[in-house]
Order: C-alpha cells, then sequence, then structure tokens
C-alpha cells in the first residue's frame, strides 16, 4: 500500500447504465474502501455486471461518475489497467493458445508479475498447461480466467462470479486464494450468487435489486438486524397462528417458523403461547438467518419474472 494514498478502491455516485430503453442500473452510489472483499449480490440480471464494466472502464455510464483507486476507470484507462486484476464472467483470452502460453503472456505485461508456475499449481492447471484454452473445461477456464487476473499483483481485483463452474476443492483454493489477497491489502470486488461464498468471505455485502441497491453492510449487520432470528417449533398441526405476536407459519403440517427479534423475553412469550394453546410441542429450535434468508426476503417478489 502506498502512504498517503487514500483513494478509495471504488468510488460510485448516482452511476446509471442503458441499453437503448433499458436501463440496467438505475443511480447505483457506493464507496468501497482499500483492503476489503466487498461481494455484489443480485438476481439474474439485476445489473452487477453492468456495474463491474463500468469499474472496470469498459463502459461510461450514462449518468452519474465512477472513481477507482482515485482515477477514472475510462478516461484514466491506460494508467488504472496495470493496477487491475479483471477476471471476466466468461473467456476473454484467445481460445486457441495453450493455457500456460496465455499466463505466461499476460505476466509480460506486469512490472514484477507473480510466479506462474506457483499460479498454475495453487490453481490445478499444471496437467492442462499445454491444453489449448477453447478445450480447457468450464472450470479449467474459470481457473486460468482467475490465475490471469492475478498474475500481475493487482492493487485491485474485480471478480465476476469467480467460482461458477468449478468444483469443491478448486472453490476452496480460491476462497483461500482471495483471503491471501485481503491479508496482503488487497481490495476484491467479487459477484457471486453463492451466498455462503459471500458470507465466508465478504467484508462488506452489496445486495442489488432490478439495477438499485436493496441493502449494504457487513454479512454480521445484515443478518444481525432487527428481526431476523428465526425460531422453529414442532407442535400440534393446524394452530391458528393469528393470534401469535410474531410473523409465523405452518412451513409443513406441525412445523411452524416464527421470525422475529427474538430475545430472551419474546421467546419466553412465543412458548408461552405455545403452552396457552395446549398444543403438545415437542421439538424447539432456534438459528440466526443467514444471508441466504435475507437475501431473498428482500429479492423473493423477483423469482419468475426475469423468466
Ligand atoms: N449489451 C446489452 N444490451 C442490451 N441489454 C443488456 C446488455 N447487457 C446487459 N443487458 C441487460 O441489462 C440487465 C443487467 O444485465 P447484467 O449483465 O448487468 O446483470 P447481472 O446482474 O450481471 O446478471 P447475471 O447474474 O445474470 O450475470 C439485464 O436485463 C440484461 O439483459
Amino acid at each position: 500500500m502506498v502512504g498517503g494514498d487514500v483513494a478509495a478502491a471504488v468510488e460510485l455516485s448516482d452511476v446509471v447504465v442503458s441499453y437503448g430503453e433499458k436501463t440496467a442500473v438505475g443511480g447505483v452510489s457506493l464507496s468501497m474502501p482499500r483492503g476489503r472483499v466487498l461481494a455484489l449480490l443480485g438476481h439474474n440480471g439485476a445489473g452487477k455486471t453492468s456495474l463491474l464494466q463500468v469499474c472496470e472502464g469498459f463502459r461510461r455510464p450514462d449518468a452519474g461518475s465512477a472513481r477507482v483507486l482515485g482515477l477514472d476507470p475510462v478516461g484514466d484507462h491506460d494508467e488504472l489497467m496495470p493496477r487491475l486484476g479483471i477476471m471476466l464472467q466468461s473467456g476473454g483470452v484467445y481460445p486457441w493458445a495453450a493455457a500456460g502460453e496465455i499466463l505466461r503472456l499476460f505476466a509480460s505485461f506486469a512490472a514484477n508479475p507473480l510466479d506462474t508456475g506457483m499460479l498454475m499449481d495453487r490453481l490445478g492447471l499444471r496437467k492442462v498447461e499445454r491444453t489449448r484454452f477453447r478445450r480447457l473445461s468450464g472450470g479449467e477456464q474459470q481457473r486460468l480466467s482467475l490465475a490471469v487476473a492475478l498474475v500481475g499483483r493487482p492493487e485491485l481485483v474485480f471478480l465476476d462470479e469467480p467460482t461458477a463452474g468449478m468444483d469443491t476443492e478448486a472453490r476452496h483454493t480460491t476462497w483461500q486464494l482471495i483471503e491471501e489477497l485481503r491479508a496482503d491489502g488487497v481490495s476484491v470486488l467479487l459477484t457471486t450468487h453463492l451466498l455462503d461464498e459471500a458470507e465466508r468471505l465478504a467484508d462488506d455485502v452489496v445486495i442489488m435489486k432490478s439495477g438499485k441497491i436493496a441493502a449494504t453492510g457487513t454479512p454480521a449487520s445484515l443478518t444481525a438486524a432487527a428481526g431476523i432470528d428465526l425460531l422453529e417449533v414442532r407442535a400440534d398441526p393446524g394452530l391458528d397462528l393469528l393470534t401469535l405476536p410474531f410473523p409465523a407459519k405452518e412451513a409443513s403440517p406441525g412445523e411452524y417458523s416464527i421470525t422475529g427479534a427474538l430475545d430472551t423475553r419474546a421467546l419466553a412469550d412465543v412458548l408461552g403461547w405455545f403452552a396457552a394453546t395446549g398444543a403438545h410441542v415437542t421439538a424447539v429450535s432456534s438459528r440466526r438467518r443467514t444471508l441466504e434468508d435475507v437475501y431473498l426476503s428482500l429479492t423473493s417478489d423477483l423469482v419468475g419474472a426475469s423468466q
């Protein structure tokens, strides 16, 4: 990290991206500090890739402004590119070149590249070093794209669905690499559809819905916000839940889930309510809602809407 250089990794102000009549990003503002991992979540078509393209300088916003490492991603593109690592959603490299050649080519563009052999070993690419890109499996192409993004020791990395199509081992290696990047002070902006991935890796989460920000926060703050604990109670089926002082539903016969700010007092109230109905309670469990619960509650009305 350069001392005294305090510009945010990414600073977006009212960014709009339109494709003809279609508004893909409808006024997004966010500030991503350096050295953190930010996960951009959202349904298919929410505008995540369009927003990344603005940050990468591949698309000029139709309105609003973007600064990346304190620079204009379009106007200062040449100055910025050597400081960025970019993993596109698919391909983006020469389909006829071999995996090893591609990685060494990108390493040759960098002033102080990582050791390509080490990266190939880490990402399990040695055995396909001489295989042409277009003959690699989808997961191998993803691993190579990640290696290409990292080989130049970037300060800021953009990863568009980095583990999509990867097997479990490669996914864990990728997670480790991202954690190592953060430990080295590198900033990482990634998109993902995997909520457990975001929960594990991200310092900050931005949930997008139809081109706008629906929620932001740390995974802990998003899941710990009031009203998001979950209590599951097994009891007699068919209880009338209308008088229960918390949102509740009978998920399946005799399986009740109750959501709310369930502190000790509230838990006592809920169990007291079951006792008062005379119902026979056979099991009680509670869990903190996961990021996936929060995400689904924010975006569930979109299920099927994008089809
Ligand atoms: N080149 C384009 N021309 C027209 N419409 C586009 C273009 N690129 C994206 N779109 C539309 O803009 C919207 C946002 O697309 P974008 O790729 O940014 O979403 P996303 O959140 O990355 O989706 P996914 O999770 O499926 O990758 C979508 O409705 C998409 O169809």
